[in-house]
């Protein structure tokens, strides 16, 4: 069962006249999709990220959620359900303790304090003070109370854009572990699309991998078949470019 469709998505780049970023994406996302989104730089992955979060529209094609096309969801019952943790983190004014709160209340729900606790304390951040102003931390420290934010509202797709690039290893792992943690306990089904450069972590945390390449999504397969045997010049190449990386940088 789908929860979400891609249909032909295509996005223009802007600022070449006519000219496509990425065209004709078609994929799906799965109720428990664990999805990585890997490809070059300048492939457009945070685009479409932000596309299927309804922060930027798109130039051709459409997208469903639960069958229903994005245009018939009002944005913000779209965003409880799919909500985005952006690379550079944008804080809300005031201190955590309002940042964590606002968005529940933004969305109706009940802020459970309880739960936000447990969530900073997995992630390295029990021993902040919440009335602390959130602009003044660190921007790992904001990387991960962003992505709290979003856990509080329990969507069914987070949408993760290179979430951890600030983390020192340790804070990365714990990352990693909450994710995980959060599919396997919740009630209901969870998916995510997560955007990593990171091999080690694309294999930990995923079931899936989307290749972005040559403007579109080249390769879509389970995990495993897809490092050992990807399927695509394009694909073996990438995967050939971070092995010398890993040589260059062990
Ligand atoms: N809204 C937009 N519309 C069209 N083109 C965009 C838009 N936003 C960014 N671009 C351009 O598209 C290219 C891809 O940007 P994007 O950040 O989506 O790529 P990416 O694959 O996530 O890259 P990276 O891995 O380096 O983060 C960039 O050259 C950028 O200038």
């Amino acid at each position: 069962m789908s929860l979400l469709q891609l249909n032909k998505v295509s996005k223009y780049k802007f600022d070449e006249e006519k000219e496509w970023l990425f065209r004709d994406i078609t994929a799906d996302i799965s109720p428990e999709d664990h999805i990585v989104l890997i490809g070059g730089s300048g492939q457009g992955k945070s685009t479409l990220l932000r596309i299927i979060a309804r922060l930027e529209r798109l130039d051709d094609g459409g997208i469903c959620l639960e069958g229903k096309a994005s245009k018939e969801w009002k944005p913000q019952s779209w965003r409880k359900k799919v909500s985005y943790v952006a690379q550079k983190p944008v804080m809300l004014t005031g201190s955590i303790k309002n940042n964590l709160r606002t968005v529940s209340l933004l969305h109706d729900r009940p802020f459970e304090e309880e739960l936000a606790r447990r969530y900073m304390e997995a992630v390295g951040l029990g021993q902040l003070d919440w009335g602390k102003n959130a602009v003044d931390l660190s921007g790992g420290e904001q990387q991960r109370l962003a992505l709290i934010r979003s856990l509080m509202l329990n969507p069914d797709i987070l949408l993760l854009d290179e979430i951890t690039s600030s983390l020192d290893p340790g804070s990365k792992h714990a990352v990693e572990q909450l994710l995980l943690e959060w599919v396997s306990e919740a009630s209901s089904p969870k998916a995510y699309l997560w955007i990593t450069h990171d091999v080690e972590q694309a294999r930990a945390i995923s079931n899936q991998v989307w290749f972005m390449a040559e403007g579109c999504l080249l390769e879509k397969g389970e995990t495993t078949a897809f490092f050992e045997h990807p399927n695509t010049k394009q694909a073996k190449q990438f995967m050939s470019g971070l092995q010398t990386e890993v040589v260059k940088h062990p």
